[in-house]
């Protein structure tokens, strides 16, 4: 298997798959740390990628990462107030965040709206802060883990199937102002920052995500399903329950607990 295949991993349930992707990220993240001196991690919002958060919070190991030296980023938000539960932000405070020895400054959130007075200025914002923080001039850091949920219509972040953002390859970060998926307003990274990570992680359970699952791993279109198009430099690794891999072929499934 060449190191850059796509890797399916298949959990019995929810549980067990937050557990392990939690249990896998703080292993990666101190391996990471240890050769780099810091680490970069794009989170996502929904159900998984927040439970995830919620299971690194709650594993023994958590305080075995030198959070000091992370940074966390997000792949995309919702453009509400600062304090809307639907801020995948909050979320992820509540989840992890605000339990950890994380610098305030390595927490680089999207812009709220009502901390800018437009999508524009959101973008411009994001566009800078990620400027800050490249090594070398560039336009963002070196992402180490990207994660990644999937929607059932295969979107990730908030670039959609049919949308123009899934296309966008000019710019790393893009304004949604018709969202399928509520709320409507959102910011995103785009394919082109996403795919530059070093390893990609894509946390998805329920039946609802099989089809689009399947589609993704069968070599559809990243156009019509998103999550066809995500690619990490180094491994692009697919955590999933058994229900969302019911229509993933048996040969692709690396290993399944
Ligand atoms: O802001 C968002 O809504 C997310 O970033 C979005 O891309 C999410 O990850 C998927 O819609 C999966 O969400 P679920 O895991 O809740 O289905």
């Amino acid at each position: 298997m060449t190191t850059n295949e796509r890797r399916v991993l298949v959990h019995p349930d929810k549980q067990a798959l937050a557990a392990s992707v939690a249990a896998r990220f703080l292993t990666k993240a101190a391996d990471i740390i240890a050769e780099h001196g810091s680490a970069h991690v794009v989170l996502t919002g929904g159900t998984i990628g927040i439970g995830s958060l919620a299971a690194v919070n709650e594993s023994p190991s958590r305080d075995t990462v030198d959070w000091s030296k992370v940074h966390f980023w997000w792949g995309d938000e919702r453009f509400v107030p600062k304090a809307d539960g639907d801020r995948n932000e909050l979320q992820a405070r509540q989840a992890l965040l605000d339990h950890i020895d994380v610098p305030a400054e390595n927490i680089h959130a999207f812009a709220a709206s009502d901390e800018v007075a437009s999508l524009d200025e959101g973008v411009a914002a994001y566009t800078a802060e990620l400027a800050r923080h490249s090594p070398d001039g560039g336009q963002w850091p070196r992402f180490d883990i990207t994660f990644l949920g999937v929607g059932p219509d295969g979107h990730i972040a908030s670039l959609f199937p049919n949308l123009p953002g899934i296309r966008v390859t000019d710019v790393p970060v893009i304004s949604v102002q018709n969202s399928p998926k509520p709320p409507p307003l959102r910011l995103s990274l785009t394919r082109p920052v996403i795919n530059s990570s070093e390893r990609v992680w894509l946390v998805l359970a329920g039946a609802d995500k099989a089809s689009a699952l399947g589609l993704a791993l069968a070599g559809a279109s990243y156009f019509e399903v998103p999550a066809a198009g995500a690619k990490g430099r180094r491994r692009t690794a697919f955590f999933v329950d058994q229900d969302a891999a019911a229509e993933v072929p048996e040969d692709l499934i690396a290993e399944s607990y």
